[in-house]
C-alpha cells in the first residue's frame, strides 16, 4: 500500500493575494490499494462526490498521465471543503503525486509545482501544500518562482471555520477588474513589507500589515461578515494578525501562543455560526509512505 498525505493551506495571509500561503496541520490522506478493472474511490465525503474515475483526484492524476492503470483508492480528509483551507489544492497535489508514482514519471517537486499551478491558476495554496511551511510564489504564465516564507515559531493559527461553504469561483467573481496605480503601489508595498517583517521575526509589524490588504478583502466583505466581527474581538484584546484565509469564508488569526486561550474564549463567547480550531504550521508538505503488503 502507498499512502500520500497532503496538508491544508491558508493562502493570502492578508495582502499576499495569490502569492503567499502557509501549510497547516490538517491533512488529506490518499491510500493506493490494489489494481482494479475500473477505478474505485472510497471516501468519507457526501455521496454526491463520485466514487469512480470521475472523482477529482483521479481526474487530476489522469490529466498528468492518461494511461494510469485503475486502482482501488481510499481518500480521507480533515480539511473542510470550500472553506478557504485549500481543500482543492490538497486534492490536486494528491492526484499529481499518485500519477507520478503509478506512472513512474519521476517528476521533481519543481515539475509537480508547475503542473499544480497550471491546474489551479495560482501557486499560493499548491506551493505550501507540496513543500510545507510558509511559501511566497509567483507564476508568470510559464514558470513558478518561489521562496520560503519564514513564519513565526511561537504562534498559533486560531481558525474560525463558518458553517457555510464559499466556492473560490464565487469569491473571485466579487473581485474588482482593476486597481488604480496608486492603490497597486500601496498594495505591493504592504505585501513586500509584510514578507520582510516576517523574515526579520518582527511579528508586531507583520501582524499590523496582515490586516492592511488592498487586493481582495474589502471586495469580499459582504460574503464574509464575520471577518470584521473577529477583528473587532481580537483588537479589544490588542491582538492583530487577522485575515481572510484563501477565498474564505474561514478567518484566520495568527496569534502569539500566550494569547491563544484568551482569544479562543472571547471567540466562543461571540457565538459565531461555525467552529474554532487551533492549528499549527505543517513543515513537511507532501509525504509519501510505501508499505510492503
Ligand atoms: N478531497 C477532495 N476530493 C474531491 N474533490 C475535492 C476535494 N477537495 C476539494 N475538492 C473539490 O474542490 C472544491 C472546493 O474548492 P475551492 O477552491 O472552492 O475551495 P478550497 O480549495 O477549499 O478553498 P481555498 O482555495 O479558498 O483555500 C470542492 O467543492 C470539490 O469540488
Ligand atoms: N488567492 C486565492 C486563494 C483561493 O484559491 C483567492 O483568494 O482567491
Amino acid at each position: 500500500m502507498i499512502t500520500i498525505k497532503v496538508p491544508a493551506t491558508s493562502a493570502n495571509i492578508g495582502p499576499g493575494f495569490d502569492s503567499l500561503g502557509v501549510a497547516l496541520q490538517l491533512y488529506l490522506t490518499l491510500e493506493i490499494h490494489e489494481e482494479t478493472p475500473t477505478w474505485i474511490v472510497d471516501h468519507d465525503f457526501s455521496d454526491a462526490m463520485p466514487h469512480d474515475e470521475k472523482h477529482f483526484i483521479v481526474q487530476t492524476a489522469l490529466s498528468l498521465s492518461a494511461n494510469i492503470k485503475p486502482h482501488h483508492i481510499i481518500v480521507t480528509s480533515d480539511i473542510p471543503l470550500a472553506r478557504g483551507l485549500g481543500s482543492s489544492s490538497s486534492a490536486l497535489i494528491a492526484g499529481l503525486a499518485m500519477a507520478n508514482i503509478l506512472s513512474h514519471l519521476n517528476l521533481s517537486n519543481e515539475a509537480l509545482l508547475y503542473s499544480a499551478t497550471l491546474l489551479e491558476g495560482h501557486p499560493d495554496n499548491v506551493a505550501p501544500a507540496l513543500l510545507g511551511g510558509g511559501v511566497a510564489a509567483y507564476y508568470d504564465g510559464s514558470r513558478v518562482f518561489h521562496a520560503p516564507l519564514k513564519m513565526p515559531k511561537n504562534v498559533d493559527f486560531v481558525t474560525f471555520i463558518p458553517n457555510y461553504k464559499l466556492l473560490t469561483s464565487a469569491a473571485r467573481s466579487a473581485l474588482p477588474d482593476s486597481l488604480s496605480f496608486h492603490d497597486s503601489v500601496a498594495a505591493s508595498a504592504i505585501s513586500n513589507t509584510l514578507v520582510a517583517a516576517l523574515n526579520a521575526n518582527d511579528f508586531a509589524t507583520a501582524g499590523e500589515l496582515i490586516e492592511q490588504d488592498h487586493f481582495h478583502e474589502n471586495a469580499r466583505a459582504t460574503l464574509v461578515p464575520h471577518l470584521a466581527v473577529i477583528r473587532q474581538v481580537a483588537h479589544k484584546l490588542n491582538i492583530v494578525g487577522t485575515y481572510l484565509s484563501g477565498a474564505g469564508p474561514t478567518v484566520m488569526t495568527i496569534v502569539a501562543k500566550d494569547q491563544t486561550d484568551i482569544l479562543l474564549s472571547e471567540l466562543l463567547t461571540a457565538h459565531l455560526p461555525g467552529q474554532v480550531k487551533i492549528l499549527k504550521q505543517d513543515l513537511m508538505g507532501l509525504t509519501i509512505m510505501k508499505e510492503e503488503n
